[in-house]
């Protein structure tokens, strides 16, 4: 495989809202998107954009969120995870398995609307880490 772009960076917090109207008030963000809900992934949803990247702002969904668990730890919310894009989620899986790595359960849609899967951060020194794959209309 191949690293590619960084997609985002997630951000867990108790409160979306609150979290937009910081990075509002603070950063100066001035394109936030609407929060939705993505239950598959135990998770609602905020994406804002940055001039190079992404900031996902994510709330759990219910409590048997992966969320809802980080913020039994941090109940302030912070820095949650990486997330990198891949040409292809199966080529990048096979040779991450091949190397040893532990993925995080099978591929599933993200919130870009193509297929992720988690790296164990044991194995990324620490750091949560998403794979993504880049939309079609986006390869490069
Ligand atoms: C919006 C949708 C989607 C997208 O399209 O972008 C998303 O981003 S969804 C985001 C939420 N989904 C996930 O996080 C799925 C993957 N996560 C998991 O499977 C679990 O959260 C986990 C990483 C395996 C941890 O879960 P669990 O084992 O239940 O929790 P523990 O508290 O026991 O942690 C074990 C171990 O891992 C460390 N840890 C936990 N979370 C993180 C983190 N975000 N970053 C770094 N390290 C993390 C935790 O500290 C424990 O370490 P040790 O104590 O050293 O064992
Ligand atoms: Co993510």
């Amino acid at each position: 495989m191949t690293l590619g772009r960084l997609n985002h960076v997630g951000i867990a917090t108790p409160s979306i809202d609150r979290s937009m109207e910081t990075y509002r008030q603070l950063l100066g963000a001035d394109a936030i998107g609407q929060p939705f809900d993505l239950p598959t992934q135990g998770v609602r949803v905020c994406f804002i954009d940055a001039p190079n990247t992404q900031i996902e702002l994510i709330e759990p969904y219910d409590d048997a969120s992966p969320i809802a668990g980080f913020l039994r730890k941090n109940p302030a919310g912070g820095q949650h995870h990486l997330c990198f894009e891949v040409a292809d989620i199966h080529a990048a899986i096979a040779d991450l398995a091949a190397k040893g790595a532990t993925l995080l359960g099978e591929p599933r849609i993200g919130a870009h609307g193509t297929p992720i899967v988690f790296m164990h951060p044991r194995d990324m020194g620490g750091v949560l880490v998403e794979l993504m794959e880049t939309p079609r209309d986006e390869h490069r």
